[in-house]
């Protein structure tokens, strides 16, 4: 038996689309795999009732099944699903780490990365990797074919308003085209953003993180999306972005900052009718073996 620890993230980090992800300290996932001549998936925790256990519906089920191996795969959810803090990726990249400790596959982080992926295919109809990706590797990852993970320790703070949105409505909003200047502006905020990394400036983290494009496309799904972000940068936020497809949004800040931006996030959405919380973190580690057994 095999235990392992999947934390949650946030994709896209508003410029980064489908390539930016960071890993969260929490909220968590617990996968427990054990040998078995077929695959079954028992799934309890937050949000258990809508997460089928059909291994051919569950992302766990189809990262086994890449990986060409069965077991017995217990779920204990900590990262509601369809919040945009990486649910169903928590599940892929878990099971897939706990899959190649326990079959001693021998497998590297982007080879598990890439099954992973097929996992996310099964729910939001493309293999994306900037959930996976930072699950797995930790710290801030840039993904496309291959994955370059970054050491990063900046602090976030998260708000989760009563909404659900999946990942497949929300990719279904985004614009099919964008112009010549889009692309360079999205380029250049880009940069900023993994500069800032490089450089521990939360500013310019902040600063990077603004996009025009999917962030316009989806905030319409957010009832409160503008009374929460703007609260949330008079609070002292460098910078607010929808986390992943959504509903959450991420905001990045001082570690001073924290206690007043999660304040100020409640009391926008709030104000815009719409009830939610709010809890503070900060970037952390990948999947992690926690327990080893019979
Ligand atoms: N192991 C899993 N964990 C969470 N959600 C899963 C899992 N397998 C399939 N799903 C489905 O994926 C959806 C959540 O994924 P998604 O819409 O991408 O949101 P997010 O990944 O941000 O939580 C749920 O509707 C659920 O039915
Ligand atoms: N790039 C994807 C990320 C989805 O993240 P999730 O946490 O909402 O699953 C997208 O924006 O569609």
């Amino acid at each position: 038996m095999i235990e392992v620890r999947a934390p949650a993230t946030s994709a896209n980090l508003g410029s980064g689309f489908d390539v930016f992800g960071v890993a969260l300290d929490k909220p968590a996932d617990i996968v427990r795999l054990t040998k078995a001549e077929r695959t079954s998936i028992s799934v309890n925790g937050a949000g258990a009732e809508y997460i089928p256990e059909d291994p051919k519906k569950n992302t766990a089920g189809e990262v086994l099944r890449s990986l060409g191996v069965t077991a017995r795969v217990e779920m204990d959810k900590g990262v509601r699903p369809s919040s945009g803090l990486g649910s169903s990726a928590a599940s892929a990249a878990g099971v897939a780490v706990a899959a190649n400790e326990l079959y001693d596959l021998g497998l590297s982080d982007d080879e598990l990365i890439h099954a992973a992926a097929q996992g996310e295919k099964v729910v939001s109809g493309e293999a994306h990797k900037d959930n996976v990706a930072p699950c797995i590797a930790g710290g801030f990852t840039v993904s496309d074919e291959r994955t370059t993970a970054f050491d990063a320790d900046f602090h976030v703070v998260v708000a989760l308003p009563d909404i659900v949105i999946s990942t497949r409505d929300a990719r279904g909003a985004l614009p099919s085209s964008v112009s010549i200047q889009q692309r360079s502006e999205t380029v250049a905020n880009a940069s900023h953003v993994v500069a800032g990394v490089l450089k521990d400036d939360v500013e310019m983290v902040g600063a990077g993180m603004y996009d025009d494009v999917v962030e316009e496309a989806r905030a319409p799904l957010i009832e409160g999306y503008d009374e929460a972000r703007d609260a949330a940068l008079d609070a002292g936020a460098t910078g607010v972005t929808i986390s992943g497809a959504g509903p959450a949004l991420l905001a990045v800040c001082e570690r001073e900052d924290k206690p007043d931006v999660a304040e100020a996030f409640v009391e926008g959405f709030w104000n815009a009718g719409v009830e939610s919380r709010a809890f503070q973190a900060r970037v952390g580690d990948g999947c992690q073996v926690v327990k080893r057994g019979r």
